[in-house]
């Protein structure tokens, strides 16, 4: 599948341009349909561009939000990525966007995964913006080496879904998106930063083993071209 590369002088050099793209996708997406989806990875990497995107002004309140990936804790905790995404992007003119959440205080992980399924946007077509981040161990998503759904949420035969997810390093347990749900984005977007994620981007487009590295999967498997934004 191949992928493409943006490369940034600076990080906020980065911030800035993936909020004009990712703005720019949505207002398309807008034009067409009258709505737009988007679903964005947690993670201390999003920060910056999340500030930058909050402040495009597009029509946010046609704009329906949700998380590639979740820990399972509630909105409360500083390990959230429902906390990140209100503090870093739903303010300015994003606080108008539609958010919808991945956890849900049901009595187990398993039964907030059916009821997010069943809510969420993305579960019946392609998003529009999908923004995936990796980790050092080329984990994407909550698509974790080790993890005990790894190959059922890789594996494209299977449904857009929301599963559950346990891994070594996945620290709590996950709620992710399925690959299948992600993979074939109007715009699929990896950001990472650093020389130490650049290395381990080289590393996994050297190798084909996903269940090693499951980033793998993205770049060699989706059914969208990924564009890679990096700066150092
Ligand atoms: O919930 C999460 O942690 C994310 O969705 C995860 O997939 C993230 O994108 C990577 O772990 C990179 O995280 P950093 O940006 O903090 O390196």
């Amino acid at each position: 599948m191949g992928h493409q590369m943006h490369s940034f002088e600076t990080a906020p050099a980065l911030a800035e341009a993936l909020a004009d793209r990712v703005a720019a996708a949505l207002s398309a997406a807008l034009s067409a349909r009258g709505e737009a989806t988007l679903a964005v990875s947690g993670g201390s990497t999003p920060k910056a561009f999340f500030e930058a995107l909050s402040t495009r002004d597009i029509e946010w309140p046609k704009i329906k939000v949700t998380l590639v990936d979740e820990r399972f804790v509630p909105e409360d905790n500083p390990r959230s990525n429902h906390l990140l995404v209100k503090t870093h992007l739903l303010k300015n003119a994003a606080a108008m966007a539609q958010f919808v959440p991945l956890y849900r205080p049901e009595a187990t992980i398993e039964e907030a995964a059916i009821t997010a399924s069943g809510i969420i946007p993305g579960m019946t077509g392609p998003f529009d913006v999908v923004i995936l981040g990796m980790g050092t161990d080329g984990h994407t998503a909550s698509f974790f080496p080790g993890g005990d759904h790894l190959a059922a949420a890789l594996d494209l035969s299977l449904p857009r879904r929301v599963m559950t997810m346990e891994a070594p390093g996945a620290g709590e347990a996950r709620l992710t998106l399925s690959f299948s749900a992600l993979q074939d984005a109007g715009l699929l977007i990896v950001h990472i930063e650093g020389a130490e994620k650049k290395s381990v981007l080289d590393k996994a487009i050297s190798g084909t083993d996903a269940a090693e590295m499951p980033i793998r999967a993205v770049l060699e498997r989706a059914a969208t071209t990924p564009e890679i934004y990096w700066a150092p």
